[in-house]
């Protein structure tokens, strides 16, 4: 089976579980066009520019994971010669639910405060909002990195900027394993990718 027909199976099998269209698209980190297209394959439609970044293979595996989160930081280390210095931050904020691992391990190899962010997304409530963990640390007053894996359109990473703030933190940049959109900044906070996607065409 290839990538795609993985793809494909997966869709319609979230679809089979009764999710909507909204949630497919959530959970596979893809738009809701390009899982129309998945869902109903129709004859002459053409398939829509997406990109689906699988790193199943790395997140499933807890020393790969770590050797992932240590490329993040050093790469941070590296850049902080010339900017920021890891001793200017106080907290990691993981982004729920896969920035979080990722955050953690980068907390503890720096011997920061670990904060973890509840997308609006992921509230069950008729108003969705975001929210803070109470099980984690509270960030106010506090300079912060934002972890996640992906950036798509850069909304999560928006609301989660505008939350922080409004909490009296400051967030000082976000790292993430990958950049689909070629984003560098987002609300005025620098966004560092170990991976970044271009179109060429
Ligand atoms: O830039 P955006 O368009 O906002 O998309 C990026 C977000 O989408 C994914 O989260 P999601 O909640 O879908 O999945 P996860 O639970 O695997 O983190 C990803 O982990 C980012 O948080």
């Amino acid at each position: 089976m290839t990538a795609l027909e993985e793809l494909i199976t997966k869709a319609k099998a979230l679809q089979v579980e009764g999710q909507t269209p909204g949630q497919i698209s959530d959970q596979l980190g893809l738009s809701m066009e390009t899982v129309t297209w998945l869902l109903t394959q129709q004859k002459g439609m053409e398939a829509p520019k997406d990109v689906h970044i699988d790193w199943t293979a790395v997140g499933s595996h807890g020393a790969l994971l770590s050797d992932m989160a240590m490329m993040m930081l050093k790469r941070f280390l590296y850049m902080s010669e010339e900017g920021c210095a890891a001793s200017e931050i106080d907290a990691v904020v993981g982004i729920a639910s896969s920035g979080v691992p990722l955050a953690t391990l980068i907390a503890a190899e720096e011997g920061l405060k670990l904060a973890v962010y509840l997308p609006a997304k992921h509230s069950g409530s008729e108003t969705p909002t975001g929210s803070l963990s109470g099980t984690f640390s509270t960030i106010t007053g506090q300079r912060c990195i934002i972890i996640d894996d992906v950036v798509t359109t850069g909304t999560t990473l928006s609301e989660a900027i505008q939350f922080i703030r409004r909490h009296g933190a400051t967030p000082v940049a976000v790292w993430s394993l990958f950049d689909k959109r070629g984003v560098r900044e987002v609300d005025g906070v620098p966004v560092h990718s170990l991976f970044v996607v271009s179109r060429l065409g």
